[in-house]
């Protein structure tokens, strides 16, 4: 059996205690195997832990500030081999950021304001080689604007001349563009238009399968995911209350989250 992309065994993530705050357990004894090529989804309601966990499994949980940093107390977490609980510094963090890709939840408002779209999605390929070809960035940025369903000419736009929901596609082409082993993306859709928030996910889920590549997509939407992933984890208060496919979590709902869920997903379907 090949290695996992994302093995967590039993793994505890705390905010510390800051001032008047103590410490507060986010996510408690999740235990989860992500297998090479798989896409899996992350659910839960608001609050259960899922941008918690999915930051600190794409190598993020250090980018804030030290109060608002999550970090492991309990169990092991490793992402591509490297162990996140022991930490990951200097030329292996790097190996590991290039190979994992991460779509934070407020992504779409962090594009420059004054670069054109096809400047900020190609930005990463110049960061990692100042020298790599033009007009092979142009011609994947293209690609990828299209895979997301962005009509002709947006490339050449500012950010403020696109909807939130075009923001957040480039975003997610942006997250894409260096062909990440492991996508992390958490909301994805937020802000997009209903009608195209299926098809989004089916983008993401294809792009990363044609190369054997892995996706872990956060979404408080089951419907968005039904069609693309492999398998779901639900989260609940930070436990783990689901894990499977769709039918097999829904159809043998063990928690009353779960079963909440699958009543409110029967009804739709
Ligand atoms: N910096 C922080 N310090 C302390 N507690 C935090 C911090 N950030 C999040 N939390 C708490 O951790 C819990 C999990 O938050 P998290 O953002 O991971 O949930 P979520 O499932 O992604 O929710 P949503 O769907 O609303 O984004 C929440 O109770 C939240 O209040």
């Amino acid at each position: 059996m090949s290695d996992p992309v994302l093995l967590a065994s039993d793994v505890t993530i705390e905010y510390p205690a800051h001032s008047v705050s103590p410490a507060y357990t986010a996510v408690r004894g999740v235990s989860l195997r992500i297998e090479p090529g798989e896409i899996v989804g992350l659910v839960g309601s608001s609050g259960s832990g899922k941008s918690t966990f999915a930051r600190v499994a794409a190598a993020q949980a250090s980018s804030g500030p030290r109060e608002s940093t999550a970090r492991i107390v309990g169990g092991g977490l490793s992402v591509l081999g490297y162990d996140l609980r022991k930490g990951v510094r200097g030329r292996k963090l790097n190996r590991l950021t290039f190979g994992v890709g991460y779509l934070p939840q407020d992504s779409s408002s962090a594009l420059t304001s004054n670069m054109t779209i096809a400047e900020s999605v190609a930005e990463p390929l110049f960061s990692r080689d100042k020298r790599f070809s033009e007009k092979d960035a142009s011609l994947r940025v293209a690609t990828l604007l299209d895979a997301l369903l962005l009509a002709n000419g947006t490339a050449m736009k500012l950010p403020h001349e696109l909807s939130s929901g075009q923001r957040q596609r480039v975003a997610i082409a942006r997250a894409l563009i260096l062909d990440p082993v492991f996508l992390v993306a958490d909301e994805p859709t937020a802000g997009v238009d209903v009608s195209v928030r299926g098809p989004v996910i089916d983008v993401i889920a294809k792009l990363q399968r044609e190369r054997g590549a892995t996706a872990l997509i956060v979404s408080h939407d089951l419907d968005v995911l039904r069609r693309s992933v492999d398998r779901i984890v639900v989260l609940h208060e930070g436990v783990v209350v689901g894990l499977g496919t769709i039918d097999e979590v829904l159809g043998d709902p063990r928690h009353p989250y779960v079963a909440g869920l699958a009543k409110a997903y029967g009804k739709r379907a």
